[in-house]
């Protein structure tokens, strides 16, 4: 199917909130499947769906302990696949080893160029065009006025990852003859089109079921196995029963509703890294603070355990309490050896002291306000990218585990006349975002404990 008829279908999606069969999309998949073994889908049909896409939608009701999903192990896609292509003698020599992912990517992007002569061409035809990893974002938007540091570090990792990944993919070709390669210099854009298939896609597989040169090789790729979505409350399992792949579901669906699986226990910002979605109320998701906003004194970081600077939906995570806690303690109680409870004391208790409280009301108050900033750079872009919009979804999710704690209760003209907004928190405390200091930094006042807890 056309981009263009994909994405009308999207909309009438969107505006009936009602999923839309897309079977024909992916009939010659199942065709082409067929004829490799495949039983069929089962009670399972293709459909796009308002808030997730594409995904799988059950025909009749099922139940806790029905297969899914049956896939013939030699319709997998693994880096023992990439071995058995035309890329095996320089996938054997490369030194050091490449990974799995590098291999399956390689392959991919090969079979791609192959176009109709690829004997993959139903399956390769069946993937997205484009992914909205961050990766995905355009350059100029991977900057500090966009995204807060974490997203902005992570997504800047993983751009200079993939281009490393794509150096070595074009040595490795460069170490092969195969004809449909001669002078090509494999692309940016197709090299991360098989990066993120297999970033987004994979599933875990048992390397004896598919012996690679990588000992640590335990990714495939499943056709139409790939195109179940994710629920963080999805229970499920995998196996394999003689020569097929099985999913087993533990929940319960109707007919007509979506089929999800569980991707693993992931916060948003994994999500966001890994596979280019955000879920709503994700209740792994915890807001990462830079480091750099909780100094600790000199005297105080030989205390410092490492661990998440966060806050999520229950309060400050252990590392961020105790790093409150320790920029907290007066010369006097640090020369008393109180640093040292950091090691007993549960996060309720390290932020208990009015000091730790304090500094946490200001912490979330810049928090709210950095996203916020950020959110209104992004709205004004003119034409975000996918992935940035995915981006902004992340912030808005973060924003609502932050308002779980502090909110805007009020604006009120400050000493020097310019109204602003005056936040309560959980913590008692009611926090002003006063004047800008000399070196252009928002300040942020705990006034009085003024709202209870
Ligand atoms: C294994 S594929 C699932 C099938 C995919 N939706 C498709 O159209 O081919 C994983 C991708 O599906 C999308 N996805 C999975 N679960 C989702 C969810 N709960 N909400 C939104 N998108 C989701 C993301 O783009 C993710 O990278």
């Amino acid at each position: 199917m056309g981009r263009t008829k994909r994405h009308r279908l999207r909309n009438r999606a969107y505006a009936t909130k009602k999923p839309i069969i897309v079977s024909s999309e992916l009939a010659e998949l199942v065709g082409w499947m067929r004829r490799r073994r495949w039983s069929g889908p089962g009670p399972l049909r293709p459909a796009l769906f308002p808030d997730t896409g594409r995904g799988l939608l059950s025909r009749r009701p099922l139940r806790p302990g029905a297969t899914l999903v049956s896939i013939p192990l030699s319709l997998l896609v693994s880096s023992a696949t990439a071995l058995r292509s035309e890329l095996g003698a320089a996938l054997r020599a490369a030194r050091p080893a490449v990974s799995a992912q590098l291999a399956v990517s390689l392959w991919l992007a090969l079979e791609r160029r192959r176009g109709a002569d690829s004997g993959w061409r139903p399956y390769l035809a069946s993937l997205p065009s484009a992914y909205t990893t961050p990766a995905y974002c355009e350059p100029r938007e991977l900057s500090a006025d966009l995204l807060p540091e974490a997203l902005l570090s992570a997504a800047r990792g993983q751009r200079r990852l993939l281009l490393r990944q794509l150096e070595r993919a074009r040595q490795l070709l460069r170490q092969t003859s195969i004809p449909c390669t001669a002078g090509w210099e494999i692309s940016e854009e197709e090299f991360r089109h098989g990066w993120f298939t297999v970033n987004t896609r994979a599933v875990f597989l048992d390397p004896s079921l598919a012996p690679g040169l990588f000992s640590e090789d335990n990714l495939a790729l499943a056709p139409f196995l790939d195109l179940f979505n994710h629920s963080p409350t999805a229970t499920m399992s995998s196996r394999v029963v003689g020569d097929h792949y099985e999913l087993v579901t533990e929940d319960r669906f109707s007919a007509g509703e979506q089929v999800f699986i569980n991707y693993g226990p992931h916060d948003n910002l994994r999500l966001l890294l890994d596979y280019g979605f955000v879920v709503p109320s994700n209740s792994q998701d915890a807001v990462p603070v830079p480091a750099e906003w909780v100094p600790l004194p000199a005297a105080a970081q030989d205390n410092s355990p490492a661990g998440d600077l966060t806050i999520g939906r229950s309060g400050a995570s252990w590392g961020l309490a105790v790093r409150l806690y320790l920029a907290g303690l007066t010369a006097a109680e640090r020369a008393a050896g109180r640093a040292a409870d950091v090691w007993r004391l549960a996060p309720e208790e390290l932020t208990a002291p009015s000091a730790v409280r304090r500094a946490l009301a200001a912490l979330l108050v810049r928090l709210v306000r950095h996203l916020e900033s950020c959110l209104t750079a992004q709205r004004a872009l003119p034409a975000p990218s996918d992935a940035l919009q995915v981006c902004s979804a992340l912030l808005c999710e973060w924003l609502l585990v932050l308002q779980g704690h502090v909110w805007e209760l009020a604006r009120r003209p400050g000493a020097d006349g310019v109204v602003r907004p005056v936040y309560g928190t959980r913590l008692g405390d009611v926090v002003t975002v006063s004047a800008t200091r000399e070196n252009g930094e928002e300040c942020y006042i705990v006034e009085k404990a003024a709202v209870k807890p």
